[in-house]
């Protein structure tokens, strides 16, 4: 029963960071190896146990370290087939325990042994007061996640390139997204670092083409992108986005599935689909009609009509706009306030008010994603990425 506890949660984190860090799993075999030899069936199963009771939840890297030890502690090496590209957590875990090889059972039950007992000594001596380093989750590169107060912080971390959203960071977000969902967080918040908030789609995406060529870059933007938006249609907690800077494209089109959208005054909204030669996407085809109207709904995603902080506001796609100059005190006050409200009353709260949608939007995602898929190999938008990518180039 436990070791389905333990697989069922891994299995529902979305394993980026377990891809990276599984290559390392060998190193702390290595390590862990150094103790004394010889845990007893008795043991091992007391340590599996333990895994449950976990004070702290030891994250996405030990956790696919300790199924692999598991798995090759009870069945020995992993002989299984390779799961394929797109089946990250599958993947994931299969490459955490391929990389243990040949370690014998006996040893693989002695490092999990080993692993939990350390993991029990840190939780059980983890201070009460966190200091500032260790309120950031490592692992990611081009967010910056916090956890404070109640409230998971989300931050888009690529201010150079004003928190564009390249491959990685849509999977990252996805990753943080399940872990947000699975926290004792009581509300998750999006926001940008730097002046942006963001500048949507990084438009170099276009530019990394595989062997399967245009078509099959397509395609994996229509999977990764259909990914990403449900993700948020599903996202269980209350969703506020605090909005910097200027949002742009995919930024502002999932706004309509955030259920806060606090922003600063600098902030505009942007979404120039025809200009790139593309169609709308995060569900906006549907929710920006139903937020602000058909005719609003068209100027912006037909016509790119960007709308400033107080516009977005009047046409209810913001819920509230903040003077820029105490914009960050006045909205995380706000926002520790309301992280305090019990978290079970909040979560229902959204599900009923969202639930009654959510067939429906997954519906418009696929259709949306698929249509893009095809978008994506117009002349209007390779030229329009093109122009983009060749005006930056003579900078
Ligand atoms: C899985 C795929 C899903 C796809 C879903 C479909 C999504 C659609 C969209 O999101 S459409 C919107 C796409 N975004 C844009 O069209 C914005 C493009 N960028 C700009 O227009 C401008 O950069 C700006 C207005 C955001 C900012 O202008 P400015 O203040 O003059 O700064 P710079 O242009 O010098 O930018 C600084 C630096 O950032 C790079 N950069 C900015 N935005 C993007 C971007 N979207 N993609 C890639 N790179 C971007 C820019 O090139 C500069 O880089 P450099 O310093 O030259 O290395």
């Amino acid at each position: 029963m436990a070791v389905v506890g333990l697989s069922g949660r891994l299995a529902r984190c979305y394993c980026l960071r377990a891809v990276r860090s599984s290559l390392r799993v060998p190193a702390l075999q290595l390590h862990v190896s150094k103790t004394a030899m010889g845990a007893s069936q008795k043991d091992f199963e007391s340590a599996v146990n333990q895994v449950k009771l976990l004070k702290k939840d030891p994250g996405n890297e030990v956790k696919l370290k300790l199924y692999a030890l598991y798995k090759q502690a009870t069945e020995g090496p992993c002989n299984t087939p390779k799961p394929g590209l797109f089946d990250l957590i599958n993947k994931a875990k299969w490459d955490a325990w391929n990389a243990l090889g040949d370690l014998p059972k006996e040893t693989a039950r002695q490092n999990y042994v080993d692993l939990v007992s350390g993991l029990r000594s840190s939780s059980d001596s983890s201070s009460q007061v966190k200091p500032e380093a260790d309120k950031k989750q490592a692992g990611y590169e081009t967010l910056v996640i916090t956890s404070e107060d109640h409230i998971t912080k989300i931050m888009l971390n690529r201010p150079a390139k004003k928190n564009a959203l390249n491959t990685q960071m849509y999977q990252e977000i996805m990753l943080a997204l399940e872990a947000a969902s699975k926290d004792d967080s009581t509300i998750t918040v999006f926001t940008g670092s730097g002046d942006y908030y963001s500048s949507g789609n990084d438009l170099t995406n276009f530019t990394d083409i595989p062997p399967g060529g245009v078509e099959e870059k397509a395609k994996n933007g229509a999977i990764l992108l259909r990914d990403f938006v449900d993700c948020f249609i599903d996202f269980p907690k209350p969703l506020v986005a605090v909005v910097n800077g200027p949002a742009v494209g995919i930024s502002v089109t999932v706004l309509g599935l955030f259920d806060l959208v606090y922003a600063s005054d600098r902030a505009t909204f942007h979404t120039p689909f025809s200009h790139l030669g593309q169609t709308p996407e995060g569900c906006s085809s549907y929710t920006f009609p139903k937020i602000m109207g058909l005719a609003k709904a068209v100027e912006m995603l037909i016509f790119g009509k960007k709308l400033t902080a107080g516009e977005a506001y009047a046409q209810g796609l913001v819920t509230e706009v903040f003077p820029d100059s105490t914009f960050e005190k006045e909205v995380w006050t706000r926002l520790k306030a309301y992280s305090k409200l019990p978290r079970n009353a909040m979560r229902i709260s959204k599900q009923i008010i969202r639930n009654h949608e959510k067939e429906k939007l997954h519906a418009i995602n696929a259709e949306e994603s698929s249509i893009l898929q095809e978008r994506w190999l117009s002349d209007e938008c390779v030229n329009a990425v093109m122009n983009f990518l060749s005006q930056k180039a003579k900078l």
